[in-house]
């Protein structure tokens, strides 16, 4: 818990600080007990990959205090086999090592998180090639300083390698285990036959004896092509497992005298060993990491297309909004007035509810433009049409600029009573404005209405139904303006002109 949650700030608290040492001397004992021949070949050594891994998944805080304690916990698991002096000197080798390879990367910018091929490249090289080839150097020397009889570059090429092969299939194991971004695993009936057969191939080739069964060639080269299913089908937790179990348990076999790669010479044995685990760790982490990485720039790409897509969706709907208002006074257009009021027609006919209509028109505009200029004109219309808006705002109601100075009102009203109440508050409301108009017999600007009301069936039409309401507007601007007239139920009558048929009830 605590780990987790000091793996979640990125920073390591006391109990990583604790545990840290502990886990590097453990790996040491691990070390000793699977992967040192009884020759003292080290095949593969991992407590450096410990400190990396560490120094990595923290991105380097607390980097001195990391690097103390393991160096501490290197020290002491030396003693037993080297005096205090070559053991300080092998522990700062090791330390310098992991140091190097830490440096290199940030140097060349790889990733700490593995997850990309070019990161894993730049590890690789900064690592197992460069940092443990300069380790290996440096040991070979306090070595034969302190009484190595072996050939320098042997015990060179022989550090170098079990180094490298250390940090190689140590490393990226610790960081998969320790990372929070590595999706879970849901394993298919197929994953589990799968994982199966990888596990009996390899405890057939680790229960093999000098490399055969019954005679048959049974070698851990065989376990290759599965590192690399695995590593197609689970991803780099089980992979970096797969190849680091796989590797221990190869070089135990060598410990334990079982002789995986047949009677050879233990040198050559040792040699094969390490190339064996160079060549599983390439294919299958190599492999693990490639998939990886197309599936992050998958994953990449698909939140790319959500994002336009969504970008797309605005954009069309804001473009659906500009082509549906009204450019001076930002209320709805005559286009959007027309398709609202098919389809409040339509409605209107399928519930058989009243639909109200009003038509405005501005009275004595013209003069209002001459004496005031075209922008105090288009002030005013903004004006009305904000009134008109914060008057007539129930669902399903409507307000829009018709062309010029008029406007209409798509609205509910019970009857014709109720229409006329309506539309007798919009002339009071506008009135209200007082914007004062020197050329109107009122002193300010008003408006005229006429209003009509339907209950329309199949044999109505549209065009009938504003043809009346503009009727009716044209009567308020006879009768004296500032005033709102009803569709006269004469003209109502009359037969729709477009379908040649009825008119209103
Ligand atoms: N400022 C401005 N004026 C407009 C706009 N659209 C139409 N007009 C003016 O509105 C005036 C309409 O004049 P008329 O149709 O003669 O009507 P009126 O002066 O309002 O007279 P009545 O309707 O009979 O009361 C014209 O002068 C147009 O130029 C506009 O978008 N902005």
């Amino acid at each position: 818990m605590m780990i987790a949650r000091s793996l979640r700030r990125g920073q390591p608290g006391w109990l990583v600080c604790l545990l840290l040492p502990l886990f590097h001397f453990a790996s040491v004992k691990l070390t000793f007990f699977c992967a040192v021949t009884p020759e003292n070949a080290v095949v593969v050594w991992l407590p450096n990959a410990v400190l990396l891994a560490a120094l990595l998944r923290f991105r380097g805080r607390r980097a001195p205090l990391l690097c103390a304690l393991t160096f501490a916990s290197d020290v002491a698991a030396n003693l037993p086999a080297f005096g205090w002096q070559m053991a300080l000197l092998l522990s700062l080798v090791n330390q310098l090592e992991v140091l190097t390879t830490y440096a290199l990367m940030r140097r060349y910018e790889a990733s700490p998180r593995l997850q990309r091929l070019q990161d894993f490249v730049k590890f690789f090289v900064a690592g197992p090639v460069l940092a443990a080839m300069l380790a290996g150097l440096a040991a070979a020397l306090v070595l034969q300083q302190y009484g190595s009889t072996t050939p320098y570059f042997t015990l060179a090429r022989l550090w170098w390698f079990g180094d490298g092969l250390g940090l190689l299939i140590y490393t990226p194991l610790l960081l998969a285990l320790s990372g929070r971004h590595y999706q879970r695993l849901r394993l298919t009936r197929l994953d589990g036959a799968i994982l199966a057969g990888a596990l009996l191939l390899a405890a057939a080739v680790l229960s093999a004896h000098g490399g055969a069964i019954d005679g048959v060639s049974v070698t851990p080269t065989l376990l290759l092509p599965a590192a690399a299913v695995i590593a197609f089908r689970f991803g780099m937790r089980l992979t970096t497992l797969f190849v680091a179990l796989v590797s221990l348990s190869t070089a135990m076999m060598m410990t334990t005298g079982l002789q995986p790669f047949g009677a050879v010479p233990v040198h050559l044995e040792v040699v094969r060993a390490q190339e064996f685990i160079l060549t599983l760790a390439m294919i299958g982490i190599g492999f693990a990491v490639l998939i990886s990485e197309l599936q992050s720039r998958e994953r990449e790409l698909e939140r790319r297309v959500r994002e336009r897509t969504r970008e797309l969706e605005r954009s069309n709907h804001r473009l659906t909004a500009m082509n549906a208002t009204d450019g001076l006074t930002g209320i709805a257009n005559r286009r959007h007035f027309d398709e609202m009021l098919a389809a409040e027609w339509s409605r209107a006919r399928r519930t058989g509810q009243p639909l109200a209509l009003a038509m405005l028109d501005v009275d004595h505009f013209k003069q209002y433009n001459d004496y005031y200029g075209h922008q105090a004109g288009d002030n005013v219309l903004r004006q009305v049409a904000a009134e008109l808006t914060r008057r007539v705002r129930r669902t399903g109601d409507l307000v829009a600029r018709y062309g010029g100075e008029e406007f209409a009102i798509i609205a509910q009203a019970g009857n014709e009573e109720h229409a006329l109440a309506m539309g007798g508050l919009i002339c009071e409301a506008i009135a209200g404005l007082k914007l004062t108009h020197p050329h109107s017999p009122f002193g300010v600007l008003t408006v005229s209405l006429g209003v009509a009301i339907i209950v329309p069936h199949d044999r109505h039409c549209i065009a009938d139904f504003l043809r009346a309401a503009d009727t009716a507007l044209y009567r308020a601007k006879q009768l004296g303006r500032n005033r709102v007239e009803l569709a006269d139920t004469a003209i109502s009558k009359s037969a729709c002109s477009t379908a040649g048929g009825i008119g209103w009830e």
